[in-house]
């Protein structure tokens, strides 16, 4: 079995037992007590072309055992929100990634910018879950959902007032997308059977992408050049994990992506 099958297997665990704790009804319930308003990474895109940067709170992951196992994740988010974070990932997801709810729960009350729930969605009681724990945004990744799966998940994250990042490796991946009108679409450079990620992937797959959608460059992202490279194909945002919770000045490394495109030499804009 892949990773990605045996972290979609043991989600599927994870979910049953959750649902028995928590009913559909009661989470709902929660999700509509909850307070806090919705930050739009939508509306973030709209305000400027710089490049917009998703900073990734993740301990560890399958590809990297130990990144930062003592982060404070709302010690990070503070710092990334600092250094110009157009929204925050976090990975919920606790077996393979050492995340957990309350990391998002605890982000969510800590700063008012967009939040990524990172995880493995599958099913629409996760995106009830994301809602109440205090998301604005669900990733959902082409690769674990029929087509017909991956509509229905949209369709009710917008119902929940979420917006949804779409994550493709490749054009195979993209295929099962279809017209579904997802908010952004996430090009993840990182193979997952050799966990090893390429940037060159992500600027060969462009002339395929479709223009209407804002494209996020994820994975293997270590430097304000990387960006500008990147931002120079029509990439606008870039989903940054390692990098950044390794560094010991998160804020900094974060200013100098956001503004990669300003040292970049070249003329060429990139498409709107
Ligand atoms: O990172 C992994 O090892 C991994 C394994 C299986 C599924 C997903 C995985 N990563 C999730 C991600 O997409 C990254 O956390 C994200 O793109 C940030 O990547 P990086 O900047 O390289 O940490």
């Amino acid at each position: 079995m892949d990773i990605l099958s045996q972290i979609v297997s043991r989600t599927r665990d994870i979910l049953e037992t959750r649902k028995r704790e928590l009913p559909l009804a009661d989470l709902e319930a929660a999700a509509r007590a909850r307070q806090r308003p919705h930050h739009a990474l939508t509306a973030a895109l709209a305000a400027s072309t710089d490049p917009l940067v998703i900073a990734e709170f993740k301990r560890k992951s399958p590809s990297r055992p130990n990144i930062n196992m003592e982060a404070d994740p709302v010690a990070v988010a503070k710092a990334y929100a600092a250094g110009g974070a157009a929204a925050m990932s976090i990975l919920t997801e606790p077996d393979f990634f050492a995340g957990s709810p309350d990391d998002l729960r605890k982000v969510a009350d800590a700063v008012s910018i967009p939040l990524l729930r990172k995880d493995f969605v599958i099913d629409r009681y996760q995106l009830h879950e994301a809602k109440a724990w205090g998301a604005d945004l669900v990733l959902l990744i082409a690769r674990i959902l029929e087509p017909s799966q991956l509509a229905e998940l949209q369709a009710e994250a917008r119902e929940l007032g979420l917006e949804t990042l779409c994550e493709i490796h490749n054009l195979d991946e993209y295929e099962r997308v279809g017209d579904t009108p997802i908010d952004f679409l996430g090009v993840n450079c990182r193979d997952l059977k050799r966990f090893a990620t390429n940037l060159d992937q992500l600027i060969d797959i462009v002339p395929h992408l479709p223009k209407a959608t804002p494209w996020v460059a994820e994975s293997g992202i270590h430097a304000p050049e990387d960006v500008a490279r990147l931002h120079e194909v029509g990439y606008r945002a870039y989903l940054v994990g390692e990098y950044l919770m390794k560094s010991p000045d998160p804020s900094a490394r974060l200013e100098e992506l956001r503004t990669a495109n300003r040292s970049s030499t070249s003329e060429t804009a990139p498409p709107s």
